[in-house]
């Protein structure tokens, strides 16, 4: 039976704030929090019951006790319903001396007597409400119902620390994303691109190769079908990298303009070659129209493909360098083909001649 006396109550207040500043995530805060009160105070259910963000529906309840509490469907449990209902449209604290009267009351224990329902309010925003049942009748005084009151006052601040906490970590984790994909596309941007490369030359562990694609005569495209059409295109070609890379272990990013990357990690220059042939006639077999192309009436890509092995002169600069020539090379030689960097200097030398 709970004490309304200071010491008692500061003590388990104290408690609450240990457990909810111990807590990893709004879970765990809540779990923390009714083990505490229904351990401490004792009480033989505690819960909470959290609202969404417009405070018209349960989404989570939490409980602990030495009696089972019946889980109630949270897709059906909005505020009309049950003596959390009331509390949380009303505002205020139910005290519920005999449920066996109240046309409210939901049975959760057929053995729980009386229930007393708190608002969790953290300046003015209502996030639940603290749930005590107990088996006895006479079990809810003035005084235990203060004790109660302080609780969910301490409760509400340390449910808003955790919220801000969970809101402040998605916002971050949203950033981050934003930070790394490109926005047309949705694949890895330059930035992560970058960054990629830098960790996978400075790993030992083997070959190397990065796969440059550019769309041919895209400007053409463009012009002749608008910048929207174009852009579409990009799409369709993002997501056939997104597919090679996910077929290969490797990271698709746009490079920039109308060139995409692949990174791919662990082949030599003879599978590389293999994977940008294989994307080079997915591209062609996808038969997007391209009524101005010089190439072909359907959308083409050129591809240039570096492989570096592992050690000190595998830098991100040497490795981009050799694949841009590389695709250069393809240009030159025609279009819609793969070049890799060994032969690409070659048919430079050879086209310069
Ligand atoms: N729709 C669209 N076009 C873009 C985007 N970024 C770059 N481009 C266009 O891509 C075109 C690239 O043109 P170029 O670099 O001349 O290359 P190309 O016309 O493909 O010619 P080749 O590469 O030599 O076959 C330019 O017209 C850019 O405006 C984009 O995000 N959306």
């Amino acid at each position: 039976m709970p004490s309304a006396s200071d010491a008692r109550l500061s003590e388990v207040l104290a408690q609450v704030s240990r457990e909810a500043l111990q807590a990893d995530g709004l879970d765990d805060v809540l779990q923390r929090i009714v083990d505490c009160v229904a351990r401490r105070l004792p009480v033989p259910i505690a819960s909470i019951i959290l609202l969404d963000d417009s405070g018209t529906r349960f989404i989570k309840e939490v409980w602990a006790g030495d009696i089972p509490l019946a889980e109630i469907d949270m897709a059906i449990w909005d505020v009309s319903m049950g003596i959390a209902g009331r509390c949380a449209r009303t505002g205020k604290p139910q005290l519920i001396a005999d449920v066996a009267v109240d046309p409210d009351y939901v049975m959760g224990n057929s053995s729980v007597r009386s229930e007393y329902v708190v608002p969790i309010r953290h300046r003015g925003r209502l996030h639940g409400v603290l749930n005590i049942e107990s088996t006895g009748e006479e079990f809810f005084t003035a005084q235990t119902c203060a004790v109660f009151d302080a609780v969910a006052h301490q409760v509400a601040g340390a449910i808003h620390l955790a919220r801000v906490v969970a809101e402040l970590e998605a916002a971050n984790r949203k950033l981050r994303e934003l930070s790394t994909v490109d926005g047309l596309t949705g694949l890895a941007n330059r930035r992560c691109l970058d960054e990629r490369l830098a960790d996978a030359c400075a790993d030992g562990a083997g070959p190397l190769a990065l796969l440059l694609i550019d769309a041919d005569c895209f400007k053409q495209l463009n012009d002749a079908l608008g910048h929207l059409h174009g852009d579409e295109c990009l799409r369709r070609l993002a997501r056939m990298c997104a597919e090679a890379a996910g077929e290969e272990d490797a990271l698709a990013a746009r490079y920039g303009g109308d060139e995409l990357a692949l990174l791919v990690p662990g082949r030599d220059i003879v599978a590389a070659t293999a994977i940008a042939e294989r994307l080079r006639r997915r591209v062609e077999d996808s038969a997007m129209a391209h009524p101005v192309s010089v190439v072909a009436p359907w959308v083409t890509v050129s591809i240039g493909v570096n492989v570096a092995p592992p050690g000190p002169a595998r830098t991100p600069s040497r490795l981009l360098s050799g694949a841009d020539r590389a695709l250069y090379a393809a240009k030159l030689a025609g279009r819609n083909r793969v070049a890799a960097a060994s032969t690409a200097r070659a048919l430079e030398l050879d086209t310069r001649a």
